[in-house]
């Protein structure tokens, strides 16, 4: 974004050799803003160290604050922030486009003594919300409204019990309830009800999280029905939290390794994680390239050619849009099926790649649940991002073999990797990057 508030296009730049680089990358965006809300009902004060700073990150922090809960932000170290919980009381929430702010702060503020107002950004007003709304209304709480803007009252306390769900448009609903409802006079029981719940690490992650503060959760596994999930009420441990780096926001990093045939490095690759990410090893495995793990650093060696692949992104959906990059420059077709839900994304994701694909000469259709991408010549031309920071990424990945590709809002990256522009630039000087903090 220029300082008149005009956006310009960023040409995104093309790798002349092959890219060898080692990249480190900043903390986790879905394991910040659990870790900010676990800490905010925490008994004590908890210390989280390698936070994510992005724009989502830092509403989840000012929407705490504005709720009562104290944030202290390291002067030395902005990544580092010591949480101390108190008594929530009305407040005025931005969620600007965050699925973490506007499904996992309303369960919270249900817990408020007043009124919690919410909005966002425009577009957000058309992210789904209305499961998770009513699932707290039927657990006790008095909602006004069914998406952004809307308000949640509360007398601090919320009843709790058994609801159910259909959580097939996000994990974000299973996972915002589950957060916060140790609180709840009586926990949650979660009986999820339609379609299969995607991106299930992310749940994974949230019940293993919880668990790590001291929280008793059953997973399906624990009472062998498929979909229900119950967390206990009970006291919140204080933890201090690491948070690992963020493995989705890696991906177009090793994805200009696969691309170009050349080397990319990261370190500080989780040895096991509940990321979805992770799941970038076999994808690029599958699509020819050389994935290994050595030490705590991944590395990806490029093959001559990407290959075309079939796979099932229902789990892990954040990753569509580097796969999707990739695939449109893959030496035969790709079909990328399980990712429905991404309609429901920053902005349609599935109909923003077919447009943005094909505007560059591609060939992808849209299908019931997901993509078929076709590989094409690619020319010349403007990427749009739809504010969408997956998509800009996305963008710029193609734009490192396909010459004079424009990303029209580069910032809107901002959303979990402020200072991604410079991050790949360094990349393709070699030069090992470095934003933020995940050592
Ligand atoms: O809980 C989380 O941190 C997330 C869950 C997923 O949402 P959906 O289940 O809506 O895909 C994922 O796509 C999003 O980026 C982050
Ligand atoms: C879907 C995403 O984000 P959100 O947390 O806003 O849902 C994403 O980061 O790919």
């Amino acid at each position: 974004m220029r300082k008149d508030g005009q956006v310009s296009n960023w040409t995104a730049p093309t790798a002349t050799t092959p890219v060898h680089a080692t990249v480190t990358l900043p903390g986790s965006k879905s394991i910040t803003n659990r870790a900010l809300i676990i800490s905010a009902l925490a008994e004590g004060s908890s210390s989280v160290t390698g936070t994510l700073r992005s724009r989502d990150t830092d509403l989840m922090i000012a929407a705490l604050r504005d709720l009562g809960v104290g944030i202290d932000i390291d002067a030395d170290d902005p990544t580092s922030l010591t949480v101390t919980p108190a008594p929530l009381h009305a407040a005025t929430i931005d969620c600007g486009l965050a699925g973490t702010v506007m499904r996992f702060v309303p369960p919270l503020a249900a817990l408020a003594t007043g009124t919690v107002a919410f909005d966002g950004d425009e577009q957000a007003r058309s992210r789904p919300l209305d499961t998770i709304l009513g699932a707290l209304q039927t657990l006790g709480a008095q909602v006004d409204g069914n998406a952004l803007p809307f308000t949640v009252t509360g007398n601090g306390r919320l009843a709790g019990g058994p609801v159910e769900i259909d959580a097939s448009g996000s994990s974000q609903f299973v996972s915002g309830l589950m957060l916060s409802a140790a609180a709840f006079d009586d926990g949650v029981t979660i009986n999820h009800v339609g379609k299969p719940v995607p991106s299930m690490p992310h749940i994974d992650m949230t019940v293993e999280m919880l668990q790590r503060a001291g929280v008793r959760v059953d997973t399906p596994a624990d009472s062998g029905d498929a979909d229900t999930w119950r967390v206990h009420p009970g006291p919140i441990r204080a933890v201090d939290w690491v948070v690992e780096p963020d493995l989705s926001n890696a991906t177009p990093f090793l994805a200009a390794a696969a691309v170009t045939g050349g080397e990319v490095r990261v370190p500080h690759w989780p040895s096991s994680t509940t990321q979805p990410g992770d799941a970038i090893r076999d994808i690029l495995t599958s699509m020819g390239a050389e994935v290994t793990l050595d030490d705590g650093t991944l590395v990806v060696r490029g093959p001559q050619t990407v290959r075309g692949i079939d796979v099932d992104l229902h789990d892990v959906g954040e990753l569509t849009p580097t796969v999707a990059a990739l695939a449109a420059l893959a030496d035969g077709r790709s079909t990328l099926r399980g990712i429905a839900h991404l309609r429901g994304h920053e902005t349609d994701r599935l109909a923003a790649l077919v447009t943005e694909i094909n505007r560059l000469g591609g060939t992808a259709v849209e299908t019931d649940d997901g993509l078929e991408i076709t590989p094409a010549p690619l020319h010349q031309g403007v990427w749009r991002a739809y504010a969408d920071h997956r998509m800009a990424t996305a963008g710029a990945i193609l734009g490192l073999v396909v010459d004079g590709v424009e990303v029209d809002d580069i910032d809107t990256t901002s959303k979990t990797l402020p200072g991604f522009a410079l991050l790949w630039d360094e990349m393709l000087a070699g030069t090992p990057g470095r934003v933020g903090s995940s050592s």
